[in-house]
């Protein structure tokens, strides 16, 4: 298991020498945040990101994400284009030393939150997810809330010059259905995996967040079977998952143990997400700390699972709440993620003593 930690670049105001100051903490996973989506990643700015992180001791050795265009998911002609771009940035990637590029497959938006700064009774702030201020709700309406909350911190996937396209873009999507969003998915995979293999490099495919569909959009990487099916679609290696179990977790008939075994033994998951969400009864949920009693994500069984496994891939925590009076990104503070990489490596090293 490598631990590492998501680093938003230049738009990342902690120190990378305070994520190297986290025991254990051997990588970053990084991204370039000004390129627009569909356009081939400059080898200058590659080098220039990577030689930063290298230079405060860390590896950078896994990209998340490379943004899938729009109309690759959508299949129109002009995918040609953008899958030709993909191709030459993961050679770009890999001679940089990077070995995994996580990307999703969700038509428009990358995750979904009701509200971004929920606050918990002891103070701490984390994302939530409430069904009726998000299904039935017209997305313009959703976006200007989210525009206004969370000190302006815009969800990805949400960003404000993609948002300003948001009618013509659910006009594209009149129409289309999970099983032509699945072909478009297997079409850019046919088309990138030679080059990945050739690269060695190993693509992992993102689950939908939430695992079901919201404002009418198809969703396809929403549980076991959809992961299966894709697995089976483009068989290579290099065809691989991130498997996050916060967006999996949220979809309580996922059973995270099961997928962990499967995907895990049969190494076709490169990357791992850890993320515990707390499901109420009505059916919303809200992300919590990463320990096991938090919420209903078996931390501790998943992590046995990958030390069975003696899993050699990159395991970051995922979000975690805002506490200590931290002011970052949604999710993304320092302090909590900290805490949630300290207690999977707590975890482990037991596992190591046990087996000694
Ligand atoms: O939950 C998160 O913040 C991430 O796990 C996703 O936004 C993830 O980066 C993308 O879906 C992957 O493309
Ligand atoms: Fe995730």
């Amino acid at each position: 298991m490598k631990m590492t930690f998501r680093w938003f670049y230049d738009e990342d105001n902690i120190p990378l020498g305070y994520m190297k100051q986290i025991p254990g903490m051997t990588g970053v996973v990084g991204a370039l945040y000004h390129i627009p989506v569909g356009a081939p990643w400059p080898e200058t700015a590659v080098a220039t990101m990577v030689e930063e992180a290298h230079e405060a001791g860390l590896a950078l050795e896994v990209i998340e994400s490379v943004n899938i265009h729009e109309d690759i998911k959508l299949g129109l002609p002009t995918r040609e284009t953008y899958i030709e771009n993909y191709k030459e940035t993961i050679k770009t990637l890999s001679k940089f030393g990077v070995k995994v590029i996580c990307y999703n497959f969700m038509p428009i938006f990358d995750w979904t939150r009701s509200d971004l700064a929920m606050p918990l009774p002891d103070g701490s702030t984390v994302l939530s997810y409430e069904r009726d201020q998000i299904e039935g709700i017209d997305p313009v309406v959703l976006i200007e809330r989210i525009k206004n909350s969370a000190k302006g911190h815009a969800m990805p996937g949400w960003e404000p010059e993609r948002l300003s396209k948001i009618e013509a873009l659910f006009e594209q999507y009149q129409g289309m259905t999970e099983e032509k969003l699945f072909d478009h998915l297997v079409y850019f995979l046919e088309a990138i995996i030679p080059v990945a293999k050739a690269c060695d490099v190993r693509m992992a495919i993102h689950p939908d967040d939430p695992p079901w569909s919201v404002f009418g959009l198809p969703r396809i990487i929403k549980n076991e079977k959809d992961l299966d099916r894709l697995m089976a679609a483009v068989p290579e290696v290099e065809n691989g998952i991130t498997l996050c179990t916060g967006s999996l977790g949220a979809n309580l008939a996922n059973n995270l143990p099961r997928i962990f075994e499967k995907f895990v033994g049969n190494d076709r998951a490169p990357f791992i997400h850890i993320r515990n969400v707390k499901h109420l009864e009505n059916g919303d949920f809200h992300e919590v700390a990463h320990r096991d009693d938090e919420g209903s994500v078996d931390v501790k069984a998943l992590i046995k699972i990958l030390h069975k496994h003696d899993y050699q891939g990159y395991v970051r925590p995922d979000h975690g709440r805002m506490i200590w009076g931290e002011d970052a990104r949604p999710g993304y503070g320092l302090y909590d993620r900290a805490l949630g990489a300290m207690y999977m490596q707590g975890l482990w090293d037991m596992l190591e003593e046990e087996n000694k």
